[in-house]
């Protein structure tokens, strides 16, 4: 158990107790205490029991949560209801001069007082949670959202594309897959450097994007592979992209940093169609095959 919750409470903490301190030193200054044959045992139970019980929420609340408006409303409601509680148990061992005595007078009140206050503290924190939700949610999105998306590229994840083959099949859609790969794109990093290596990937998933027809779809499935997927093309389309793609690296003219020298590039590419219902993992096997070759 955290008791870090007294030191950042220490203020409503000492309040507590300074209130019931004070509660009781009234009741047994002002009041007589009653001779032991009239105590009834099963209100003490009953009035002792909720007493600790409150005391015990008091302790919980304050240990669960951040110092701020719901808390002191919520601790001053629960502070209310303890002192009630502890007049209500008092009284079967004191008895005050008079039923006017102001002691009897505030043991109902503070319950009351005590039950507003939590409302208002319980509506609070409704609206608090409402907005804390809001923002896990926001933030939940944001994570979704950007796994789905290459960090050096800005194009879709391999995961993303499985989910979209996924979908392709339920929707028995046939597709054209194309794999592209960057020749010898390891001895550039090694001759240039990684950060050249990543604004290649970067320029070279522009071209792609900048070739790509509307319903195509492509993403970086790793290191410098990227496929393309073609819903409902035939074979011959799907390689005219390609072959556009290539002739657009090609023409790249790629100045690594300090170089005034362009270097080019060539990509390898390679298509397959699927077949009806077949597994798309079988598909990416396929092309992969063919890239090799
Ligand atoms: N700069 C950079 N390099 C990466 C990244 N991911 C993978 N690589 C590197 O990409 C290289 C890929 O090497 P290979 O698969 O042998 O590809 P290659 O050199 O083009 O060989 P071929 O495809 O046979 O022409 C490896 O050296 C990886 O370290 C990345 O995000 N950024």
């Amino acid at each position: 158990m955290d008791f870090l919750f007294l030191k950042r409470h220490y203020k409503i903490v000492a309040a507590i107790f300074i209130t019931v301190g004070a509660l009781l030193a009234a009741v047994f200054t002002q009041g007589q205490l009653k001779s032991g044959q009239t105590t009834d045992w099963l209100d003490v139970l009953g009035e002792g029991g909720i007493f600790v019980m409150t005391a015990v929420w008091l302790f919980f609340l304050l240990a669960s949560r951040p110092a701020g408006k719901v808390t002191y409303l919520l601790s001053i409601g629960l502070t209310c209801f303890l002192c009630s509680s502890l007049l209500d148990l008092t009284d079967e061992f004191v008895s005050y001069p008079s039923k006017e005595f102001w002691l009897y007078w505030i043991e109902s009140l503070p319950a009351l007082v005590g039950m507003v206050l939590m409302t208002w503290g319980l509506y609070q924190w409704h609206h608090e949670q409402l907005k804390l939700h809001q923002q896990l949610s926001r933030r939940e999105a944001f994570y979704r959202e950007h796994s789905q998306i290459d960090y050096i590229t800005q194009l879709y994840s391999a995961d993303y594309m499985r989910d979209h083959l996924s979908q392709l099949i339920a929707e028995q859609q046939n597709y054209a897959l194309a794999m592209l790969d960057i020749r010898n794109f390891a001895e550039f990093n090694r001759r240039y450097s990684t950060q050249d290596g990543d604004r290649l990937l970067r320029e070279v998933a522009d071209l792609i994007v900048m070739n790509l027809r509307t319903a195509d779809l492509a993403c970086r499935y790793a290191g410098d592979r990227f496929i393309i997927v073609m819903p409902n093309t035939e074979l011959a389309e799907a390689q005219e992209v390609c072959e556009q793609i290539q002739q657009a690296v090609k023409s790249l003219a790629f100045k690594p940093n300090g170089n005034n020298k362009a270097v080019y590039h060539k990509i390898a590419t390679a298509v397959v169609l699927s077949e009806p219902a077949q597994q798309f993992e079988q598909v990416i096997r396929q092309v992969n095959l063919a890239l090799e070759k």
